[in-house]
């Protein structure tokens, strides 16, 4: 078959390729969602070949002779041609992805968990053995950041990449601050509608955004972190008290993970409850959504806004993922090679923090105070970042809250008080 262009153009139609045979892992929010587009949309090319489920017993969509029970039974599948591991086992999903790669196989993955623990492992395992891992998922559902971090910003310094980069934890904000919802119930939503992690306590003490921070860190950056350099404050302890006292401002409370490029080639990461102002393009990102803004040397800034979790717009990332691989596109991590940036904590962040407990209050250890409200039982000021890091734990426990003004400064010289877009 040919299609006519002009009068002495023609373009021939290739013959379709095959459908690549797809072995699917996990059948749960992320894994229905991906089958389902697969449905909704035949011709795609792409076709389950098999899907791996861990109880057998669990009433399925599909009869139990869709599934088989192991998931070792894909990897050792000579007829399938890509993997895509959709699982909520962190650990077990290293063992899958790592085996496969192994296998020079080529793999998707959604686990941000599982690649922020291993990724300097996973990247020697793709160039030693040639397979290929995708991961678009793993980072704000359906917005395409990573592969536009590592693609079209490859080459340019950028100054910050800043965001919401948990869903969860944004619906049950949006509902406390629109609707005067309580904690619980807005969380218990959110998890009905499968936005939270299996233990939400990895999107509402941060855990989860911390894992797509450090992805973010190796792709914008170059820059290899441990999950522990990095500080996590989450909104388990948010109370309407702390929504007020932004709206009074005409604020709101966003969970922003900050990935910033300091004076002298330092990065710094944190992800922390920030109060936003309407300036912000992050301010209109409620309920699910997630929103990246991109502060490039060259190119200006630019935002990405989009449904951060879900079974659709998540399995949407993985099929983009897996046209990526028919295209034989792999990440190309090019800063990683340049390695040029070190990494700080050594500095002093302006912080509210409301907690009646006197011991954190001092172990903190205030720099400067702003503002102090004793009835509402809240202070306002400058701590160092190094003291947050070390005192994360017990600042949960405590039953504290903790949200970050925007304020930042070098640790040495107290008097240089910036904003953080400034220092960018
Ligand atoms: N839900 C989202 O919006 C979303 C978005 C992006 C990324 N993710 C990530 O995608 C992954 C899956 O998330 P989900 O929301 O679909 O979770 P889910 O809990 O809805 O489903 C996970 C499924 O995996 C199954 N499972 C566990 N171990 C298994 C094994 N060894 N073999 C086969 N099946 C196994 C569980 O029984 C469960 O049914 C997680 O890593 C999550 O962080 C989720
Ligand atoms: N639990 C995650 C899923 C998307 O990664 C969230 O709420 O953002």
């Amino acid at each position: 078959m040919s299609l006519a262009l002009s009068t002495n153009a023609t373009i021939s139609a290739a013959s379709p390729a095959p459908a690549l045979r797809i072995g699917l892992i996990g059948f749960g929010c992320v894994g229905q969602g991906l089958y389902a587009i697969l449905q909704q949309v035949p011709g795609l090319g792409f076709e389950v070949g098999r899907i791996a489920v861990k109880s057998p017993d669990k009433p399925r969509s599909l009869p139990k002779e869709a599934f088989s029970f192991q998931a070792d039974e894909l990897l050792h599948d000579p007829a399938l041609d890509v993997l895509v591991e959709v699982i909520d086992d962190a650990e077990e999903a290293f063992r899958l992805v790592s085996t496969a790669l192994r296998q020079g196989r080529r793999v998707v993955t959604a686990n941000k968990a599982m690649v922020a623990q291993h990724l300097p492992e996973l990247v020697a395992l793709q160039h030693e053995y040639g397979g290929t891992l995708l991961y678009e998922a793993a980072v704000c559902g359906s917005i395409p950041i990573i592969r536009t971090l590592d693609a079209y910003f490859g080459q340019e310094p950028l100054r910050s990449v800043s965001g919401i980069f948990n869903g969860s934890s944004n619906y049950v904000l949006t509902r406390m601050g629109q609707d005067g919802s309580e904690y619980a119930p807005a969380l218990a939503e959110a998890q009905l509608k499968g936005f939270a992690e299996t233990d939400p306590t990895l999107d509402m003490a941060a855990f989860d955004p911390r894992s797509k921070a450090i992805i973010l860190a190796a792709h914008a950056y170059g820059v290899l972190l441990q999950p522990d350099q990095v500080l996590n404050l989450g909104i388990e302890n948010v109370s309407a008290t702390d929504i007020a006292y932004a709206a009074i401002a005409n604020q709101k409370i966003k969970v922003v993970a900050g990935l910033y490029l300091l004076p002298d080639n330092q990065l710094t990461v944190l992800v922390t409850p920030q109060f936003v102002d309407q300036s912000s393009p992050l301010y209109a990102v409620d309920d699910e959504f997630n929103g990246v803004v991109i502060e490039a040397e060259f190119a200006g800034t630019q935002f990405l806004r989009g449904r951060g979790a879900g079974g659709h717009p998540t399995g949407s990332a993985v099929l983009a993922d897996l046209a990526a691989l028919r295209g034989n596109f792999h990440y190309a991590y090019p800063k990683l090679a340049a390695a040029q940036l070190g990494y700080t904590t050594d500095l002093e962040i302006e912080i509210y923090l409301r907690t009646d407990d006197e011991l954190i209050l001092d172990q903190l250890g205030f720099t400067d105070i702003t503002e102090e409200a004793d009835e509402d039982g809240y202070i306002v000021g400058f701590v160092p970042l190094d003291a947050l890091l070390q005192h994360r734990d017990r600042l949960r426990q405590a039953g504290a809250f903790v949200a970050r003004t925007g304020n930042v400064r070098p640790a040495t010289q107290p008097a240089d008080t910036l904003a953080l877009a400034e220092v960018e």
